[in-house]
């Protein structure tokens, strides 16, 4: 190692940057970094480092009197870009500490920026960006510098380079445009193409999607939804609708009617068949094969729930989803297919198919729907109001269920919430069950198979009167559930979790809403809320109107079936870091 006239300390540089990569192979520089000083950089194979040449006297340096560590790495997989930029300012060391201050003036210089994100100190789903400017005389140092990271860069697997993003502009409160902007920049920095579609109506998305050639959607390492749940939910509906290829779940006649047992075996499905562990088997379309692996998702939260956004990233934040975009993450997600086959008891039967990515509710969770649409003016605030009057209101409905029940490990070892095994139950317990939360690098999820015991899938049915009907795909984490509908679900087990809330008093439920809206809470430990695995479910309404409620949006259905579909699509995320 020797160094040579600018101060850079070489080991095998004749090496073409692709082979720059061998532990052996490193390159150390003297530069400067804005606002630090004069520093050591050195290039390694995972990432950059420095220290400064003049060590302070300790690791923290002092700004305002508040210490805080000085950042002295970064590594390649949070780098989004470097940009070698013009002839000018470095800014002088602002480390109060430092024991001397060779370089605690602005001097002009060539230079180039190192672009990225990091963890914030607040939040650990939360990601900040950063960037580091770095100071040379020559500016050849400086482009060598750049091509050695940009070398790295192009190392990195599944970063995407063209997508599709749709905007909402009127979503949550009217700022999808805002958001958009905001992040627009980090997405053309880091070379990502995009072509930007902005909606002027409903429905203009699932057209667009449904519509697109294949030619143009494998151009595309996947789409971009700029809004909330509603909006997402259209553009998935779009992709999947011409491209899933499946047979439908059974309908509630073929589960036969209540007449029969209340617990009996699986009969034949005419419609769908599942294998062993109860998950139904998927006809592919050759053109485009699900699950796909390379094509995925993104959203960028606007919206005025965003609880896909909140179980899939951990957080609510437009900068932090764009760090699991363009850093090319994934995850897979589950995804319901919900057929209905009535909207009214005196309709003619036609199956009509729309999927779901995180909820399906009927009763109290279909009527705050349908009023707080007539408040869409309110913005988010909406849904609290509707909520309310809709309480107060306290309807109750009478319907049939029926579910594929499925035992897993966790569900025989663990009390459910809500299923004591027989157990008699006081009307409210405080104790609380372990669960296992979803989270990056989630260990349900990575797991081959959903449930632990194949061909132990039975049907079951619950026939009566409901305040409300869930099933919840995912967690469902949102400002006003903060632990989520049902804290233990996962982004991709395979599994649904239906709840049923029987006609209770209105003191009741709004004891079993409180602790929905309770970090810690209990919402499960009543007699009147069942909670239920499962891989599919069909519901028949004795009324005569029934609205449900899918991903946020309405959609009126007297007879419906739903089936899970284990990760169909992916998503540019990698799960909570809760
Ligand atoms: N340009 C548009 N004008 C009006 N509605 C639109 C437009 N583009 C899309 N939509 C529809 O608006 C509905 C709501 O959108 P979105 O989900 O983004 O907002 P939100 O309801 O405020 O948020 P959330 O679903 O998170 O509660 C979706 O069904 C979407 O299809």
């Amino acid at each position: 190692m020797e160094r040579d006239v600018d101060g850079c300390m070489q080991t095998e540089q004749s090496l073409p940057p692709a082979q720059f990569d061998g532990q052996a192979s490193s390159l150390s520089c003297t530069l400067f970094l804005d606002h630090v000083g004069e520093v050591a950089l050195t290039f390694n194979s995972d990432g950059l480092s420095w220290k400064l040449v003049e060590p302070l006297d300790n690791d923290d340096s002092t700004c305002l009197g508040i210490k805080s560590k000085v950042a002295t790495e970064i590594k390649f997989s949070d780098v989004y870009a470097v940009e070698l930029i013009d002839y000018g300012l470095i800014h002088g060391s602002n480390i109060s500490n430092a024991r001397k201050c060779l370089s605690c003036h602005d001097f002009e210089i060539y230079r180039f920026t190192v672009h990225g994100f990091q963890r914030s100190k607040t939040l650990p789903s939360l990601r900040v960006l950063v960037a580091y400017t770095f100071g040379h005389k020559d500016l050849q140092t400086c482009q060598m510098w750049v091509n050695q990271i940009n070398a790295s860069l192009a190392l990195e697997q599944g970063r995407p380079k063209n997508l599709l993003v749709f905007v909402h502009p009127r979503s949550g409160k009217g700022n999808g445009c805002k958001t958009w902007d905001s992040v627009a920049s980090i997405f053309s920095r880091a070379k990502v193409k995009t072509k930007v579609i902005v909606t002027q109506k409903a429905g203009q998305a699932l057209m667009m999607m449904a519509s697109i050639g294949i030619k143009e959607l494998i151009s595309y390492d996947g789409v971009i939804a700029v809004g909330g749940d509603g909006f997402f939910n259209e553009i998935l509906n779009g992709f999947l609708l011409s491209r899933h290829k499946a047979p439908y779940p059974p309908t509630p006649s073929v589960i036969g009617t209540s007449s029969q047992n209340n617990e009996q075996q699986s009969p034949l499905l005419p419609s769908t068949s599942y294998d062993s562990y109860g998950v139904p088997n998927i006809n592919q379309d050759s053109e485009f094969s699900l699950p796909n692996e390379h094509f995925r998702f993104g959203i960028i939260p606007a919206g005025s729930t965003d609880a896909i956004v909140m179980c899939t990233t951990g957080t609510r934040d437009p900068i932090t989803s764009t760090f699991h975009i363009v850093l090319g993450k994934r995850v897979c997600l589950d995804v319901a297919q919900v057929v209905r086959w009535k909207i009214k008891s005196t309709s003619k039967v036609e199956p009509f198919v729309r999927y779901a990515a995180s909820f399906a509710g009927y009763g109290f969770y279909g009527d705050v729907i349908t009023e707080s649409e007539k408040y869409r003016w309110m913005g988010p605030k909406r849904y609290d109001y509707a909520g309310t009057r809709v309480f107060l209101k306290h309807k109750s409905y009478q319907a049939e269920i029926a579910y594929l029940e499925v035992k897993s490990e966790e569900a025989k070892s663990i009390p459910e919430r809500g299923n004591l095994g027989g157990r008699k139950r006081p009307f409210w317990s405080p104790k609380k069950s372990e669960k296992v939360v979803c989270r990056v690098n989630c260990e349900v999820c990575n797991t081959t198979t959903p449930c632990s015991h194949p061909g132990e899938t039975k049907w079951s049915r619950s026939k009566g009167s409901f305040l409300s009907i869930g099933a919840a795909v995912i967690a469902c984490r949102n400002d006003r559930a903060p632990d989520g509908l049902v804290v233990d679900a996962h982004l991709s087990d395979g599994l649904m979790h239906l709840i049923l809330i029987k006609d209770c008093s209105h003191a009741l439920y709004l004891w079993h809403l409180t602790q929905l809206a309770r970090k810690g809470g209990n919402p499960f430990d009543f007699k009147f809320v069942e909670h239920h695995k499962t891989t599919a479910f069909t519901f028949t309404s004795s009324g005569n109107e029934s609205v449900w409620n899918l991903d946020g949006e309405l959609f009126q259905a007297h007879q419906l079936s739903a089936q899970v579909f284990r990760g169909l699509v992916s998503l540019f995320a990698s799960g909570p870091e809760v």
